[in-house]
């Protein structure tokens, strides 16, 4: 395992300035409303270049709902909000897909092609940069091909390159929605669940593999999880978000697994979650009922 940087939370204060780094994502008091829902309510949070920043709160406390305002499949509501220094909300066209092929995406079911290569899903993350229809391998350059060998050499899966994706376990899978975020080759990587259909086992690997990667590519990492005990070992900081608010940012060597729970609101609410908390899958969120 390597080991975790000591990291600042930064709260609600802007990074930027007064010397310190230029923060790579910035909210400021955002509120999402959907009807009468409140998904966010008045967030405010910065995240430094290179931080690795787990969001943790039970199902439907807003944590998709947050990744997704930061590449503009959401707007909010109220309040500001900047990714790479751009105004994310106000972008359209030309300058929202710019910034989008900045920011990787990985899911909790993988998006790969099923019926595609290993090879093609990875190459798919280069499309955002290249013109025309790809219909093939060998309609993609050779250095791009090139390429999506090497990352599927770092998430290691050479050997399976040429496979069909649906052939692998899911671990297997999600390393390679890893390696085709990493075509985009990107300055951030948002996580939601990526490890909420994997067992434990899995789970630790994709974490470290993420862990691995933005520590050796600078990449800065915001990352929805469920697991308590992954949170704990793989961020830097955790963001608590509780009924669209934050109840808690601090370093994750701050919290203690009891600590962490707390996010969770009341201890019934804790106990309800337990092995959830600890490896399973979501909970059934308001959306899904
Ligand atoms: N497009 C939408 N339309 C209506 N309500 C929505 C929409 N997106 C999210 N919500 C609601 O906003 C709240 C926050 O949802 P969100 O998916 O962000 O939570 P979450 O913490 O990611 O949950 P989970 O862990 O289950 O993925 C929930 O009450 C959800 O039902």
């Amino acid at each position: 395992m390597l080991p975790r940087r000591q990291t600042q939370a930064t709260g609600a204060t802007s990074s930027a300035g007064a010397g310190g780094p230029a923060a790579v994502v910035e909210l400021a008091g955002v509120s999402k409303s959907f009807g009468s829902t409140r998904a966010l309510d008045d967030v405010s949070l910065t995240v430094a270049p290179g931080e690795i920043v787990v969001l943790l709160g039970l199902s439907g406390s807003g944590k998709s709902t947050l990744l997704r305002h930061l590449v503009g499949l959401e707007t909010p509501t109220s309040g500001v909000l900047r990714v790479l220094d751009r105004p994310v909300a106000a972008l359209r066209g030309k300058e929202l897909r710019e910034l989008r092929s900045q920011v990787g995406f990985v899911f909790q079911q993988f998006e790969l092609v099923r019926s595609l290569s290993v090879l093609e899903n990875v190459l798919t993350g280069a499309l955002a940069r290249i013109t025309g229809p790809r219909l093939g391998l060998l309609t993609y350059r050779r250095a791009l091909r090139l390429t999506a060998l090497q990352h599927l050499d770092r998430v290691g899966l050479l050997a399976q390159a040429y496979q069909r994706s649906d052939t692998l376990s899911g671990g297997q899978q999600q390393r390679v929605a890893i390696a085709r975020a990493l075509m985009q080759d990107p300055k951030i990587l948002l996580a939601d669940e990526p490890v909420a259909s994997l067992d434990p086992d899995s789970s630790a690997q994709v974490m470290a593999l993420i862990r691995q990667i933005a520590s050796e590519a600078g990449l800065t990492v915001v990352c929805s999880l469920h697991q308590v005990d992954l949170a704990l070992s793989w961020a830097d900081r955790i963001v608590g978000l509780r009924d669209g608010r934050v109840v808690r940012d601090a370093p994750a060597v701050d919290y203690t697994k009891a600590g962490a729970m707390e996010i969770y609101g009341t201890p019934h609410a804790a106990a309800a979650l337990g092995p959830l908390a600890a490896a399973a899958p979501r909970a059934v969120s308001a959306r899904d009922r």
